[in-house]
């Protein structure tokens, strides 16, 4: 009897859990196991596509008849046992797809790609068939064809006078290098030297080498070494001197070195941390630590020792940072303490680069990964210790399929391994802290800084008043006191401008007109660099407007405060002062974000002016001042985290002051002085924080007191979502409990996107044992009945907007 496999198909439009059944060929050669990656045909006609093997067993007896594997992309599965029984797990969890999932825990270069090719039918007339093809057999389609030999083509395919087929390739390239080695013994290539001419000098050199030749080199390094061209080498190899072969190399996304570090001798707190920690490797135990440690208080140091612990004890580490390519500093640390065996994933890397890091764990070379949220489907084995540096932080959670939380796809991976996770934060999210509360998690403290110091001293600013005194500007009197002083001191300063929730617009001064994206429900944003205003949903840019649209007038007028607009005011009031502007148009470059890190590292300038991407992990001893400009924008946000999210912010942006020798201080400029999270995180009071906020959380019915999903329906027409929506709603409530709350329907906060309608709705509940069937069959349905119409389910989503 012959063998089936189970086969998880990537079919976009025809999505379903279910894996289809496929005869495996009899000529295969090597064993099809689950997780390989295999090209099998789908539908009717000749469509290729790529799948997953799920499962292979016995085939049973069935009415219709099963279509056979086309071929194999695999010698070894590229999901392990581990990563298949999790993207199982998840895919229930998030009502995601398993082909999403699987997708998703896979780099890049894994994924297929499709292409579609044109042959000539044997009726096609000789004239078409030389002027379409010419001396070719086959043309591949693509959209770089001119429109009209595409459509000529697709006319003749209608005629079944050409046939397209489907080709299914892997997008990953291995890398190869030709290396040299001798293949003559030393006596040998000592001969040939005598017969050689006097004049040969650069044979002379490459046979010197050759006879003294210890470890492999690639043919590049050794025309560079030598100073010789490849026709010498050719020659060489010709004459049987050496041979020449193809290797694999990675790309190292790390050019540049890293010096190595030590441990660090720890304070009492830290030891008896990490003590804990690697109590817990050696035994084994799937423990949750929350390292609660205020800022500066050296968790970095605590992961590394329970990292090198890990290791020594034969285990691998993964460790997960937030967006990592904002933290090159973290990532320095861990390569200086641990080199070569460290990997890094993220998506500042090309596909190449991240396809070898891959590999390079894959295969067990790499030990420690660290890497930002997809990080967390690292193919790491034999995991002795996952660590998540600064755990409250949002990008953790994805925001499009599958909605994943990287925590607890960590925690999944933590009883698997039966290994400890460690979440660390200055600021830990709500949840978190409630789990610890209740002792599911062990709490861990750093209580103060590692230098001894206090805390940085922080002042309110009230801008209200601020605006009284002088005409619009963005700093306060008091801000710029203290930014002179620190100019005068040859200390450095941060600027952190709150972009969240925020963006500079254009109106008309006349009619109050908005210039907004003609694709969604939301103003545009103007960018000086480009000349241009930008959708920041779409991708939608046209001209800055010289005259209203609307009115016509000419008093147009640009709203709002820009990082390059504060930087230009900044330069009038400091002309001498050296600015560094970090921000998303000063960062887009690769490296760009470390090379400006590097310049205020080396004291190139006197101030870093950025959005939140300055407010976390940066370790400068000689920062003493921080300044916020404006600390709530994220306040008048209507969502339940956004006290949560402000009081974090600050907290973190604050912490950056007087972490080495110097004290720090901190301005934060508002015009909500009063407000809780403001006020407590004047006092970095985070335990207060926690328990001022819990309250308000449990008034109004808010997680953690509550689990919550959000449902969001999108139509290119209004009216289909709004309808889908209310019938949703009602499906639900019926299927659910009294004590359920639902919030809404209503339409999204952001109601149209790309041409696209949003309507949600907010589930809030206790305990729904029948919720999951009845948010999958929602899924299902979505899928059969309507091709417009999409259904997303977010479930424990980081805001209700
Ligand atoms: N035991 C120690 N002895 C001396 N220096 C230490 C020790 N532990 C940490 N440090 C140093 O203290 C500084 C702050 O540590 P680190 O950056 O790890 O703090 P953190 O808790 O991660 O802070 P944040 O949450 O603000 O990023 C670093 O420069 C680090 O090298
Ligand atoms: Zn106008
Ligand atoms: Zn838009």
């Amino acid at each position: 009897m012959s063998q089936v496999a189970e086969v998880i198909v990537d079919v976009p439009t025809m999505q379903t859990n279910t894996p289809y059944s496929y005869l495996i060929p009899a000529a295969l050669t090597t064993p099809l196991l689950p997780g390989m990656r295999v090209i099998v045909p789908f539908g009717n006609g000749s469509r290729k596509v790529q799948g997953f093997v799920w499962q292979v067993h016995e085939q049973v007896p069935t009415t219709h008849e099963l279509k056979t594997i086309d071929s194999v992309m695999d010698l070894s599965p590229v999901l392990n046992k581990e990563l298949l029984a999790m993207a199982d797990w998840l895919a229930k969890t998030t009502f995601a797809f398993t082909i999403t999932v699987l997708l998703t825990m896979l780099p890049n270069a894994l994924k297929a790609a499709y292409e579609r090719w044109a042959t000539p039918n044997s009726d096609l007339d000789p004239a078409s068939k030389k002027r379409l093809f010419g001396e070719q057999e086959k043309i591949e389609l693509t959209d770089k064809l001119p429109a009209a030999q595409l459509n000529e083509l697709m006319g003749l395919y209608r005629k079944h006078e050409i046939s397209v087929t489907y080709e299914v390739k892997s997008k990953g390239h291995v890398k190869q290098v030709t290396m040299v080695k001798p293949a003559m013994s030393v006596a040998e290539l000592q001969e040939a030297k005598q017969q050689l001419r006097i004049t040969a000098v650069k044979q002379a050199d490459l046979l010197d080498y050759l006879v003294t030749q210890t470890d492999l080199i690639s043919q590049p390094a050794l025309e560079k070494t030598l100073g010789i061209t490849s026709t010498v080498i050719k020659n060489a190899a010709e004459k049987g001197w050496l041979t020449r072969f193809q290797a694999e190399v990675y790309r190292d996304p790390l050019s540049r070195a890293v010096d190595k570090t030590r441990p660090l001798h720890l304070n009492e707190a830290q030891q008896k941390a990490v003590s804990a920690i690697c109590a817990a490797t050696d035994d084994h135990e799937d423990t949750t630590f929350l390292l609660e440690g205020v800022t500066g208080s050296g968790k970095t140091e605590v992961y590394l020792q329970a990292i090198a612990n890990a290791l020594e004890k034969g285990q691998n580490a993964l460790m997960l940072v937030p967006e990592i390519s904002l933290t090159p500093q973290i990532v320095g640390r861990v390569r200086g303490r641990f080199g070569k065996q460290v990997a890094v994933l993220h998506s500042g890397l090309s596909a190449g680069e991240r396809f070898d890091e891959w590999r390079r764990i894959d295969r067990g070379e790499a030990r420690v990964v660290v890497g930002a949220r997809s990080a967390v489907f690292a193919p790491l084995t034999n995991i002795g210790i996952i660590i998540m540096d600064e755990e409250h932080e949002a990008s953790y959670k994805q925001d499009d399929n599958p909605r994943y939380h990287a925590r607890d796809v960590a925690l999944w991976r933590s009883r698997y391994h039966h290994c400890p996770v460690v979440l660390g934060s200055a600021t830990p999210s709500l949840e978190s802290r409630a789990r610890a509360q209740k002792n599911r998690y062990q709490r861990l403290l750093l209580p103060t800084r590692v230098n001894q110091q206090a805390l940085p001293e922080a002042t309110i600013v009230d801008m209200t008043q601020e605006l009284q005194k002088h005409a619009e500007s963005t700093f306060s009197s008091p801000l710029m006191a203290a930014v002179n002083d620190r100019l005068a001191k040859g200390e450095q300063t941060l600027l952190m401008l709150n972009r969240r929730g925020y963006s500079s617009f254009v109106m008309c001064r006349d009619c109050g007109f908005v210039l907004k994206c003609p694709n969604c429900d939301i103003s545009l944003t103007l960018h000086m660099d480009s000349h241009s205003m930008k959708c920041h949903y779409c991708g939608h840019e046209e001209p800055i407007p010289q005259i209203c649209p609307n009115c016509h007038s000419h008093h147009i007028r640009y709203y709002g405060t820009g990082t390059q607009k504060v930087e230009t005011e900044l330069k009038q009031l400091l002309p001498t002062a050296r600015i560094l502007r970090m921000d998303v148009d000063t960062t887009r470059r690769k490296g760009a974000h470390e090379r400006l890190l590097r310049q205020f590292g080396n004291h190139e300038a006197d101030i870093l002016l950025g959005t939140q991407m300055i407010a976390k992990g940066l370790d400068f001893p000689d920062v003493t001042l921080v300044g916020v400009l404006n600390a709530d924008t994220a306040l008048s946000l209507p969502d339940f985290r956004s006290s949560e999210r402000t009081f974090q912010l600050l907290t973190q942006v604050s912490g950056r002051a007087g972490r080495a020798q110097k004290p720090g201080q901190v301005f934060i400029q508002t015009y909500n002085p009063e407000h809780y999270a403001i006020q407590l995180a004047k006092s970095q009071d985070y335990e207060r924080f926690f328990l001022t906020e819990m309250k308000l959380r449990h008034q109004g019915n808010y997680p953690p007191y509550y689990f919550a999903v959000k449902v969001t329906a999108s139509d290119v027409e209004e009216r289909v979502a709004a309808a889908a929506i209310h019938q949703i709603a009602a499906q639900l409530q019926a299927g659910m409990s009294q004590s359920a709350i639902v919030l809404g329907p209503t339409p999204s906060a952001i109601a149209r996107v790309n041409k696209r309608y949003y309507y949600q709705l907010v589930i809030k509940y206790k305990q729904e044992p029948q919720l999951s069937a009845l948010l999958f069959n929602l899924l299902n349905q979505a899928q059969k009945n309507r091709k417009g119409l999409q259904i997303a389910i977010d479930n424990n989503p980081m805001s209700f907007m």
